[in-house]
């Protein structure tokens, strides 16, 4: 099975996860913070690469296969909702994963980076990443970001049926 994890604030990425989760036959799961800060307290806990609680969600990866994790940009980094899932992870080791990261202009690819050394601490394996940016998520332009990262996927996971 593969999980596609995501969290959206304002549904760019949620955009993006739900179009690849069609393409390689995904399962979806969102992350829900518990209360949602401001913009100023986003952008700092998300620049000191803090964590803040989320609505309980299944980080036991048993019987996933392949997991993508589909984050926004925030100050270069992640938000701190993604930093908390990310810490809870367990039975991971060995499996494979990608990243996406959404943006407004720059900074996805630092913010791969921590999703990456994250996941990799964890045992799992880095397979792919892809950006997407939100002007053109907007435009509904986004279909060729996603076409080639869809498939670096499906090569290694077989769709669920
Ligand atoms: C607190 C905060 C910090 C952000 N920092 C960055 C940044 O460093 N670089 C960037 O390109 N975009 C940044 N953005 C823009 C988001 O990445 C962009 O709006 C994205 O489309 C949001 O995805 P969403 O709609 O799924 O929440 C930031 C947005 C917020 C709210």
């Amino acid at each position: 099975m593969i999980l596609i994890v995501y969290y959206s604030g304002e549904g760019h990425t949620e955009k993006v996860a739900t179009a690849l989760g069609k393409k390689v036959g995904g399962r979806l799961a969102t992350i829900e913070p518990v209360t949602e800060a401001g913009t100023f307290r986003k952008a700092m806990t998300a620049m000191f690469g803090m964590r803040a609680a989320i609505r309980p969600m299944k980080t036991d990866l048993s019987d996933v296969d392949f997991l993508v994790v589909a984050t926004p940009v925030w100050s270069r980094k992640v938000p701190p909702y993604v930093n908390e899932y990310l810490a809870g992870v367990t039975n991971a080791a060995g499996k494979p994963f990608s990243v996406l990261a959404e943006m407004g202009g720059s900074g996805a690819e630092n913010a791969i980076e921590i999703v990456r050394n994250s996941l990799e601490a964890k045992g799992m394996r880095f397979v792919s990443s892809a950006v997407t940016v939100e002007s053109e998520v907007d435009a509904g332009r986004f279909g060729p970001a996603i076409e080639e990262f869809a498939r670096t996927i499906t090569a290694v996971a077989a769709p669920a049926v």
